[in-house]
């Protein structure tokens, strides 16, 4: 079992001792998915109650003595995959592809039979989200109700080639398209896509230039993409099909995939890009079109739902690496040095507080999720002072969407609709510049913003790997009939999830979780507020 914890446990100290147990794979993961569960109302919650609401949409009621079979059928209709036979009278076909007989266009039924049954991934076949243990319901007086059951299990569907197929390979038209910012590992995914589609026997691949603009810019011409294009582009950062804000409505969108004669589309982006997947996916649906919409979630920010982890983010908490190393090497060099960097992350701190964890030289770290002051007798400045009184240098890490509250509102949108923020490196740095001058004490501030190199960059070994994976996932979902869907890693497995289930709302750091208080313990820094 990989996880078992008492929810009425997770705000003590020592949470093994209290009843929290380490499964071989950890629970800090999945305590950093408070977008699921809503974990602040579990780790602030002293008592059972007999009601909990264990996510937006789902609640347990466990004076209900069916609550279990409840909640699981609630939690599998949710991650119920979509298909396109939910829609159409359509029927399988078995596939050539399989581990034994890769890239083969020609099999005889025996041939296929001959391959043992684990060369596919069964659709009954789920991988373990969750395990989640309920303290016994006693607390508010009720009687407690099936104390020996109160934990209950998610299952996901998890990622692989299906035996049984709803596209003739040789008839697919396959599209590729990457929306949003950049981010390392696009043309890993891209690449792999390309690849695995040939190993099917797919020979119609074409690549949507600039994200969704491509759809209807006739200044931005499809292009067609095989092994042989594709076989390097994996050794740059980018992507080679481009990327972009904005776009056309979905009903454009469709217009073109209908134009085009597109079977299999892949949608690589991140929370935005999703929305508009899904959108995509609804309006061929409603259309009766027989094409397979297929997600792989693409940001640096990491705040995609559930995902242990979305490609690049370890490539861009690296190279933030390499900011912070500079900022303290000439912070420590000068007299009365501060080194501020500032990343990337939006909404969610999660480069900030990992990049400040694994440098370890971080005194000060700022995400958008933890208000902060920089002036009074708590704020970020009279600390630093104090860094420089004590230690005689300081450095400080500052997510690009903390403290926003401190600069002028911005009522400035880019194309997607996302908020422009204020640039709180600048306002920290003048603020630092401000303050030591008041209090006549020297200080020596060097400012670098690593923004666009942390995610320009070709990704590493770890996320090369992840991209591989998902863009071969991708496919095998797509030819499974399966659309509407995203492929990610969850809980170290790899599976399929629908795409509403992973964009309910952005993922965060939470602020109660143990990955911020670790964080916390590296800086040494005081509450700021
Ligand atoms: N709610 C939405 N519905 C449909 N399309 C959307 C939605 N939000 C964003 N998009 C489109 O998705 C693309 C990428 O969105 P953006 O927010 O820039 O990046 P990301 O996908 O990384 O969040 C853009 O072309 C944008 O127009
Ligand atoms: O300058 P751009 O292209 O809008 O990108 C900036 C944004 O890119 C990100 O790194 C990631 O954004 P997306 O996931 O939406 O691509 C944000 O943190 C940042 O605000
Ligand atoms: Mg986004």
């Amino acid at each position: 079992m990989a996880f078992v914890f008492s929810l009425n446990s997770i705000n003590v100290v020592n949470p093994v001792a209290h009843g929290l147990h380490l499964g071989r794979d950890g629970y800090c993961c999945n305590f950093s998915h408070p977008g699921f569960i809503n974990s602040n109302k579990f780790l602030k919650r002293k008592e059972a109650t007999l009601v909990r609401v264990v996510s937006e949409n789902q609640t347990i009621d466990f004076r209900d003595p069916d609550w279990k079979r409840k909640y699981q059928e609630d939690f599998d209709r949710r991650f119920n995959l979509p298909h396109l036979k939910d829609v159409l009278d359509i029927k399988p076909r078995l596939t050539t592809f399989s581990l034994r007989n890769r890239g083969a266009r020609i099999v005889d039924d025996d041939m296929l039979l001959a391959n043992g049954k684990n060369d596919y991934v069964n659709n009954d076949d789920r991988a373990l989200l969750k395990v989640i243990k309920y303290s016994s319901p006693t607390s508010a007086g009720a009687e407690c109700i099936d104390p020996d059951c109160s934990w209950v299990e998610q299952w996901v569907h998890r990622a692989g080639p299906r035996k049984e197929i709803y596209f003739d390979p040789d008839k697919v038209k396959a599209a590729i398209v990457t929306c949003g910012g950049l981010c390392p590992g696009l043309n890993d995914v891209i690449r792999q896509i390309v690849i695995t589609l040939e190993s099917y026997g797919v020979k119609n691949i074409i690549g949507i230039r600039h994200g969704y603009r491509g759809f209807f810019d006739e200044d931005l011409p499809e292009i067609q993409l095989s092994r042989q294009v594709v076989q390097n582009i994996n050794l740059a950062g980018g992507s080679v099909l481009g990327v972009s804000r904005g776009g056309a409505s979905t009903n454009e969108i469709v217009d073109s995939i209908q134009a085009r004669g597109i079977d299999m589309i892949f949608i690589l982006g991140g929370d935005g890009t999703h929305a508009g997947a899904n959108a995509i996916h609804n309006e061929c649906r409603k259309r009766k079109m027989k094409v397979s919409v297929v997600g792989v979630p693409k940001t640096i920010d990491n705040d995609i739902l559930l995902m242990d982890k979305t490609f690049g983010f370890d490539t861009a908490v690296e190279e933030a690496q390499r900011a912070i190393n500079s900022a303290y090497i000439e912070a420590r060099s000068a007299y009365h040095g501060i080194g501020l960097v500032k990343l990337m992350g939006r909404s969610s701190g999660f480069i900030a507080m990992h990049a400040s964890l694994a440098s370890g030289q971080v005194d000060i770290c700022l995400i958008p999720e933890v208000p902060f002051s920089l002036d009074g007798p708590f704020g970020v400045l009279r600390h630093l002072e104090h860094l420089l009184q004590t230690k005689g240098a300081a450095i400080l890490c500052v997510a690009e969407g903390a403290g926003q509250d401190l600069l002028e509102k911005s009522n400035l949108k880019d194309a997607s609709g996302n908020v422009v923020f204020g640039d709180i490196g600048v306002h920290i740095q003048q603020q630092i510049k401000r303050y030591f001058k008041e209090i006549g004490v020297p200080a020596d501030v060097k400012y670098i913003d690593p923004t666009y190199m942390i995610r320009a960059c070709r990704a590493n070994a770890a996320d090369a790997i992840l991209c591989t994976v998902l863009g071969q996932n991708a496919v095998h979902g797509a030819f499974a009939g399966f659309s509407g869907i995203t492929v990610g890693i969850c809980n170290t497995h790899y599976v399929y999830l629908p795409i509403p289930e992973v964009i309910r709302s952005t993922r965060l750091v939470d602020p109660n979780s143990r990955m911020w208080h670790r964080c916390l313990t590296s800086t040494g820094q005081p509450d700021f507020c």
